[in-house]
């Protein structure tokens, strides 16, 4: 689904990501942790198509097409998704408003119908049930004044709806209360399919323990200095990131 051979990408001149080769197969779950400022957020931005990182090198195929040849919105219509670190406000939009116009573009650009309003309530409402969303959220602006789990917990629910092929989730876990962090994992869980993949960055190894990964990876310095399994989260809880960081200056020096 996903094969990124030695992408490097700046911002403002500074080289951020140096070299990230990462294989994402249809039905599989890939964490990605490591320390602060190592470039998490640069890679799921990069994949998103965020337009102030510049890439220096590399490629990226996603399901037979050059990811980064195309436009963030054609990324999205073509089925990838990031829930943002920091999801943003959009005063005067309501998230069902936003919610219905993102969908119909979505089913237009593959050929589909688009919803009439019955139908996307009664999708709504059986996708609300999943991430257990309260209905006043969802007539409010998007994401604003929503606490920080609520916005989480609406980033889920907007995955929900658009059932990406890739989903890229940075961060989901922080600010989530211990039931919001498992309703989110139970959600993230029943949305997994054979066909679709989840790229999942998060710092702590207890997301783990609820969405279980198939590939864990330690980004450091923009480079994947370590890939392992669920074992391997367990490993940095335990004994934090010097070891790693040791190992893998010593292999760069
Ligand atoms: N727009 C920007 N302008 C300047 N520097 C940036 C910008 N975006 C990212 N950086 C820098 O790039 C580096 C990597 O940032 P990034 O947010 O990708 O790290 P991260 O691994 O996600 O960190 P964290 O775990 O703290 O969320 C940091 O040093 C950050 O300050």
């Amino acid at each position: 689904m996903l094969k990124i051979k030695n992408l490097k990408a700046s911002v403002e001149g500074k080289m951020i990501l140096n070299g990230i080769n990462l294989e994402v197969k249809p039905g599989e779950v890939h964490a990605i942790m490591g320390p602060n400022g190592s470039g998490k957020s640069t890679l799921a931005s990069v994949l998103a198509g965020r337009e102030d990182y510049q890439i220096e090198g590399g490629e990226v195929e996603y399901i037979g097409k050059d990811l980064l040849d195309l436009s963030p919105e054609e990324r999205a219509r073509e089925g990838v998704f990031l829930a943002f670190q920091y999801p943003v406000e959009i005063p005067g939009v309501s998230t069902t408003n936003f919610l219905k116009a993102a969908l119909n573009q979505v089913r237009e650009h593959h050929g589909k119908p688009t919803l009439d309003a019955v139908s996307f309530l009664k999708l709504m409402k059986e996708k609300m049930a999943l991430v257990e969303i309260d209905q006043a959220l969802l007539s409010r602006s998007l994401n604003e004044g929503f606490s920080g789990g609520e916005k989480k917990r609406n980033e889920i629910f907007q995955m929900a709806m658009l059932e990406p092929k890739l989903a890229i989730l940075d961060e989901t876990d922080s600010g989530l209360d211990i039931d919001a962090l498992r309703i989110v994992a139970n959600g993230v869980n029943k949305l997994k399919t054979r066909d679709n993949a989840t790229i999942l960055i998060t710092h702590y190894q207890r997301l783990l323990d609820y969405i279980v990964p198939d590939f864990v990876h330690v980004l450091y310095k923009g480079r994947i200095i370590k890939s392992g399994d669920k074992s391997l989260a367990l490993q940095l809880e335990e004994k934090g990131y010097d070891w790693i960081k040791e190992e893998a200056d010593i292999v760069s020096a």
